[in-house]
């Protein structure tokens, strides 16, 4: 089913003098985490958006500085600075999409599931703050580790009375640029013209790339569809190898989380036709959340695509996931049952 879904629009970088200033895309986006490896850059490319009239910025550390040297991009978006909790209220206050990249990220040797004990509680006060502050923003969650942080962040909401399963995403874009470049590179095909859905989770055995449903169609004999696939599955700790404890991959996460961002902002502004693998809730198997081709509108998730037709070998990635997705999404709501201070 999806093979016939044209690939999602890919970043448009609008210089300032080619777009009118009276647009009626009026967004504000909030960055929290921006001063990070996968911060700054995602507020550089969001800067670049004529859909933003308005970027706040919120860190621990470093954010006057970072929107200081954004703020003189001769590009529409108003860009603020926020530092410390006594400022995080104001810059998620009244925001559109909030785009969630705080916390630690792995270091060689490490699984994301690794990071929760430092994460889960950044993840939980920062949407603490989003019910509060901004209780009708999409939320974009890009901290690892997903499977655990959405979850997170989706029961803080419910406490807070704020909830709506069409406003949170776990953003898995990545896995969707990664799979479209690498298959691109293996047939020889123009990328910008590939699209492969991911579904699942968001860590190793999780991420269930569908090669089957890639557009254009391609086929592999058996034994190289499995060997992308697990490059697929691995292609995080592929970079975190490469960085040799400097990080995990951060200048294609912003490229995705932009991209993300962008297809969600041109959706809510009423273009037609937007189509992003995201972590969302989900009744498409028995894991409370599972990413799929999700169809984008006014208010989020308009329509849930669904894991379509799979091969054999891709039923079994999917059958294979399935135990560590489920523990991870019951590890976060756990969190916040016993952990979060009501
Ligand atoms: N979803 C994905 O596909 C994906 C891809 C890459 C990385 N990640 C994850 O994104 C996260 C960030 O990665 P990074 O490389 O940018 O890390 P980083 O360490 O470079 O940046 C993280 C930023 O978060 C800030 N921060 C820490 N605690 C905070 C808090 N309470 N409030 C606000 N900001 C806070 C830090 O000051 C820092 O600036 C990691 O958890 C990483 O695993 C996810
Ligand atoms: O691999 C990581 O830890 C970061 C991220 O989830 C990725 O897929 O690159």
């Amino acid at each position: 089913m999806f093979s016939r879904l044209a690939r999602p629009s890919q970043i448009i970088f609008v210089a300032r003098k080619h777009f009118s200033t009276s647009s009626k895309n009026d967004s504000k986006v909030a960055v929290l985490g921006a001063a990070g490896g996968i911060g700054q850059p995602l507020s550089l490319l969001l800067k670049q958006s004529p859909l933003i009239s308005h970027l706040s910025l919120y860190d621990i550390a470093h954010t006057p500085g970072v929107a200081a040297d954004l703020s003189h991009i001769e590009t529409r978006p108003k860009v603020t600075g926020h530092m410390g909790d006594e400022q995080l209220a104001d810059c998620v206050k009244d925001a559109d999409l909030v785009l969630i990249p705080a916390g630690v990220p792995r270091k060689p040797g490490m699984t994301r599931d690794d990071l929760f004990n430092t994460n889960a509680s950044i993840v939980a006060n920062l949407i603490d703050s989003c019910a509060q502050n901004c209780p009708k923003a999409m939320i974009g969650i890009i901290t690892n580790p997903v499977n655990s942080t959405v979850p997170i962040a989706s029961e803080v909401l419910k406490l807070r009375g704020v909830y709506d399963k069409n406003r949170v995403f776990g953003v898995t874009t990545l896995d969707v640029v990664r799979s479209n470049t690498f298959i691109a590179e293996a047939k020889g095909l123009d990328v910008n013209k590939v699209f492969c859905p991911v579904i699942g989770g968001h860590s190793g055995i999780t991420i269930v790339p569908v090669i089957s449903q890639c557009s254009p169609s391609v086929s592999f004999p058996q034994d190289q569809r499995a060997a992308i696939s697990v490059r697929i599955q691995n292609a995080g700790t592929e970079v975190v190898e490469a960085k040799a404890g400097a990080g995990s991959a951060t200048l294609s996460m912003a490229y995705a989380a932009a991209e993300f961002a962008n297809s969600l902002l041109e959706a809510m502004n009423g273009t037609e036709g937007k189509v992003q693998c995201a972590f969302v809730a989900s009744d498409e198997t028995d894991a409370k959340y599972f990413a799929t081709p999700v169809l984008l509108g006014k208010n989020g998730v308009e329509k849930n695509l669904g894991i379509g037709h799979l091969l054999d070998y891709e039923r079994k990635l999917v059958t294979a996931a399935m135990d560590e997705l489920k523990s991870n999404i019951e590890k976060g709501e756990e969190f916040v049952a016993k952990q979060f201070k009501k």
